[in-house]
């Protein structure tokens, strides 16, 4: 990784509490994830549904309290911090959400949902530069000005979301965590809203952590790439490194599962052929162990930690690659 780290994320554990056949458990949704973001760099992060990733996200612009861990923006750690360092940390790291019908209140206008961050920070210092600064950031996610005045329900679901962009970058945001902001889009529009979030990251120079259970969607955008499985990272490289040679066994299956233009050549990985896995029944060892075709009798006892491997920066959990 080059250039300055502006988040560095240590350790960071989350659990949950849950009901299960009327018993209630603790769930670890995010166990011991470390990760590292430079300006200017797209980091993705890449599992199955529930593998932790959204809370990952969840926890950064604080969302979320983490049981332990560190959380550092800019040097400075954010987890029991004083208010005023909290609130310039949310204005700089802001979150895109997966949904955005969900995400959008149905009855404040779009300009007033775009102005919202700022409104809440007193960024704007007249009616006319609020005015102004709307226009500018529709106009910059690909909208006409004149969606400020009117409500989400007139809006398409591509249109949606880039509406739930512009909330994101006004003001403009040192981080944007992107939380899964194309799966509920349809394909033809997937493409674009993923060109204007490559644009605005080259114009506003943004570091993102994109969220992503499609690594081909993930391959697109970022620079890196986290691959995550049952709450912990398991491997971690730039993003041609994961793509064209993955090591981890559940990175080869996520790479297996990227659909091929020729379905003949598309290999069935292990990620479909085996058991979804769940936070209730944590296996003792390597959580990957029970769908994983090279585990061994240490993978079932001994959880493998991260070590690097190879001079680009990799590192990977797991005890028989
Ligand atoms: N608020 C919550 N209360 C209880 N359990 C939760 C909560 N949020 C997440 N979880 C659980 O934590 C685990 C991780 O969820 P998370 O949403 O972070 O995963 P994910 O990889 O982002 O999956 P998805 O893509 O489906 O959102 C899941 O088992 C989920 O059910």
């Amino acid at each position: 990784m080059s250039g300055d780290v502006i988040l560095d994320v240590r350790e960071m554990m989350v659990s949950f509490s849950a009901r299960r056949a009327g018993r209630k458990y603790r769930v670890q949704a995010v166990d011991g994830v470390s990760l590292s973001l430079a300006q200017g760099e797209v980091l993705g992060i890449v599992g199955e549904s529930g593998c932790g990733k959204t809370t990952v996200g969840r926890t950064i612009v604080g969302l979320v309290q983490p049981g332990s861990g560190t959380i550092k923006f800019k040097g400075t750690e954010m987890i029991g911090a004083g208010s005023s360092s909290l609130r310039a940390m949310r204005l700089n790291v802001r979150m895109v959400f997966q949904d955005p019908n969900a995400s959008l209140n149905p009855r404040r206008t779009i300009g007033d949902s775009v102005a919202e961050a700022g409104d809440i920070s007193g960024f704007f210092k007249s009616r006319a530069e609020r005015s102004a600064a709307i226009a500018a950031t529709l106009t910059g996610v690909g909208l006409n000005p004149s969606f400020a005045t009117r409500y989400p329900y007139e809006l398409s679901g591509g249109q949606r979301q880039r509406v739930g962009i512009a909330r994101a970058i006004l003001p403009t945001p040192s981080i944007v965590i992107a939380d899964e902001p194309v799966s509920a889009l349809d394909v033809s529009v997937q493409a674009q809203v993923l060109n204007l979030m490559m644009d605005l990251r080259d114009q506003l120079r943004l570091s993102m952590l994109f969220i992503s259970h499609d690594l081909g969607v993930i391959g697109q955008i970022s620079s890196r790439v986290a691959v995550m499985y049952m709450g912990r990272v398991v491997e971690q490289a730039g993003t041609r490194t994961v793509l064209e040679h993955p090591l981890h066994p559940y990175t080869r299956a996520l790479v297996a599962a990227i659909p091929k233009p020729d379905p003949s050549k598309r290999i069935l990985g292990a990620i479909e052929t085996g058991e979804p896995p769940s936070l209730f029944t944590r296996p003792h060892g390597c959580a990957y162990a029970p769908r994983c075709p090279i585990a061994s009798d240490r993978c079932l006892v001994d959880v493998p930690t991260l070590r690097s491997v190879g001079t680009d920066g990799r590192t990977i959990a797991c005890h028989n690659v």
